[in-house]
């Protein structure tokens, strides 16, 4: 239990007073129980403010309001009303205090950028533990602490959860929490006040317009996530991909508007001066790559593939050299890393190789398809499609990509939710010239049943998408689907590497 005292930061108080008591604080009117805080904030599909009676109702003690216009109605309700300009924000600030300011007795690292997040982010969570650290893991996949999972969703949760999660880390003596903060995390203030350690960028390519409308407002959320960071520790350290345009205005708004020291920033990529990546060697089992950091010229082995996750390391490993890690630990421990479940997964069949991959952009779907080309010792044979109820502006692209680097594409579901799975594809399809090269099954199973029938010696199949997701929404449906495991049941016997 707190006091509204204890969780306010500037919003002003318009009935009631600062010591009523508050014993919890939500957003959703549902998840109202007696004495706590609700605030109502103006979502992206609808007012908050609707709900304030079904609060009431619920036993809140306490609502927060962003629209002036409900002060009158709320006048003798025995409620204590607080109005503030940012309900996003103060939803935040209050959750942080509720829970204790976990973040100030933690090292809580954020992962940001359109591609690589959960792979850098369990990259990280990975070191730190091989050096000894207790890690929390909040992403796509679930939240973590150790080895036990404490729930999944979002990819970064709303405040409320968000705060609590790392307040249970914390409890559960974890040293190092590294978490993926979306773009969606950052425009919403869903992590806003969070005492950062650092931050790392990994790209920014086309995703989630149907959000943001524009790739400068998807780059201006993002630069948000670092506004943050640095608002809240001035300490901060930072690692950045510069071989990647926004990368480039990240470091230049970082250094220039920020005037974060330049010995809080390392950049990596082929064409940086701190961690650079020079020549590099792939297959399907492992990959090595060359690298200049400082007047060291070493190389780094690993059994993660891709050039894709080749990024991923550096941007772990430059990270850590600037937390004080010893270069020759994070060289050698490199050979230990686990690859991530869904992403460059590789199944071997009877005679051809199935990988599974959770490209779900354009660039992740290109990325993924020219490591393979440069792999292939036959055809590609590539299976995907694309989510419903998401940005439609990738489709085509995708569709392009796929053709443009496959020898035959399988189109069919992903999580086609609300949308008609046919007209998805339809818009996969407006971005391919060579229809002849295109199979439609719209059924995902018969599609990888396809894809597997069709492998001749040596081919490779892409199964793009979906990558560790082990259902798929079709409707408001969940039904349980996994492709490796699908996989696994065709080809009876095949086995991961
Ligand atoms: C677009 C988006 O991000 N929406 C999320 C956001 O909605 P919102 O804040 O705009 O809220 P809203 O649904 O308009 O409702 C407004 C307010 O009314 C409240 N309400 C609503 C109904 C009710 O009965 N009672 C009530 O109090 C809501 O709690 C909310 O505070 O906050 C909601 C509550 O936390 C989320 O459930 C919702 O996720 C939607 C369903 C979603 O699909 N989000 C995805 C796109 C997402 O967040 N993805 C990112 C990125 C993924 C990645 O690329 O990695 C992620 O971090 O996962
Ligand atoms: N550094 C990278 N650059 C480009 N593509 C990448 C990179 N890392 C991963 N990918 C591609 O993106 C896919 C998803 O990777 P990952 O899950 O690590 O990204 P994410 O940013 O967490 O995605 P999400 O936004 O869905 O959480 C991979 O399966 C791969 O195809
Ligand atoms: N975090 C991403 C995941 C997409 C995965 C893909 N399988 C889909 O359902 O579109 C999103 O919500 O856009
Ligand atoms: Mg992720």
């Amino acid at each position: 239990m707190k006091l509204l005292k204890e969780i306010l930061t500037d919003e002003k108080i318009i009935y009631g007073n600062q010591e009523t008591a508050v014993e919890g604080i939500t957003n959703n009117s549902k998840k109202v129980e007696k004495n706590y805080a609700f605030f109502a904030i103006k979502g992206t599909s609808v007012d908050g403010h609707n709900f304030i009676d079904e609060a009431i109702k619920n036993g809140a003690s306490v609502i927060f309001i962003e629209d002036e216009k409900y002060i009158e109605s709320l006048k003798g309700k025995n409620i204590t009303v607080v109005l503030t300009d940012n309900g996003r924000k103060s939803l935040a600030l209050a959750s942080n205090r509720f829970y204790d300011n976990p973040s100030e007795k933690l090292k809580v690292i954020a992962i940001t950028g359109t591609n690589g997040k959960t792979t850098t982010s369990n990259l990280l969570a990975q070191y730190y533990e091989m050096a000894g650290y207790k890690v929390g893991v909040i992403g796509t996949i679930n939240y973590r602490v150790g080895d036990e999972i404490l729930s999944s969703g979002h990819t970064t949760p709303d405040p409320v959860e968000w705060f609590k999660t790392l307040k249970v880390m914390k409890d559960k003596g974890a040293d190092v929490v590294v978490a993926e903060v979306s773009s969606h995390a950052a425009d919403q203030y869903r992590v806003y006040s969070t005492k950062f350690h650092g931050g790392i960028f990994t790209n920014l390519t086309q995703d989630h317009l149907d959000y943001h409308q524009t790739m400068e407002n998807y780059f201006l959320a993002k630069r948000r996530v670092f506004e943050q960071i640095d608002k809240f520790n001035k300490e901060a350290i930072y690692s950045i991909n510069v071989d990647d345009e926004h990368g480039r205005r990240i470091l230049d708004y970082l250094k220039n508007h920020l005037k974060v020291n330049d010995d809080k920033i390392i950049t990596y990529g082929k064409t940086s001066e701190d961690f650079k990546i020079l020549d590099y060697r792939l297959s399907l089992f492992e990959t090595e790559f060359s690298y200049k950091y400082k007047d060291t010229l070493s190389k780094i082995k690993t059994k993660l593939r891709g050039v894709f996750n080749i990024y991923n390391l550096s941007a772990t490993v430059s990270f850590l050299i600037k937390d004080g890690f010893d270069l020759k630990f994070l060289e050698e421990k490199a050979l230990h890393l686990k690859p991530i479940k869904g992403r460059f997964e590789v199944i071997e069949g009877q005679g051809f190789i199935v990988v599974i991959d959770y490209a779900h952009t354009p660039d992740a779907l290109e990325n993924i398809l020219k490591s393979l080309n440069e792999i292939k010792e036959n055809r590609i044979i590539t299976v995907f499609g694309a989510g419903g109820n998401r940005d439609k502006t990738k489709r085509p692209l995708m569709g392009e990509t796929a053709e443009s680097l496959s020898d035959v594409v399988i189109l069919t579901s992903d999580n086609p939710r609300n949308e008609d799975p046919l007209s998805i594809i339809e818009d996969i399809l407006d971005g391919i010239k060579d229809k002849d090269k295109v199979i439609t099954i719209v059924d995902r199973k018969q599609a990888i049943e396809k894809a597997i029938s069709l492998a001749k010696e040596k081919d490779i199949i892409l199964i793009a998408g979906k990558g560790h997701e082990n259902y798929q929404i079709i409707g408001d449906k969940i039904l349980h689907f996994d492709d490796a495991e699908v996989v696994k049941e065709i080809i009876d016997g095949g086995k991961g590497v």
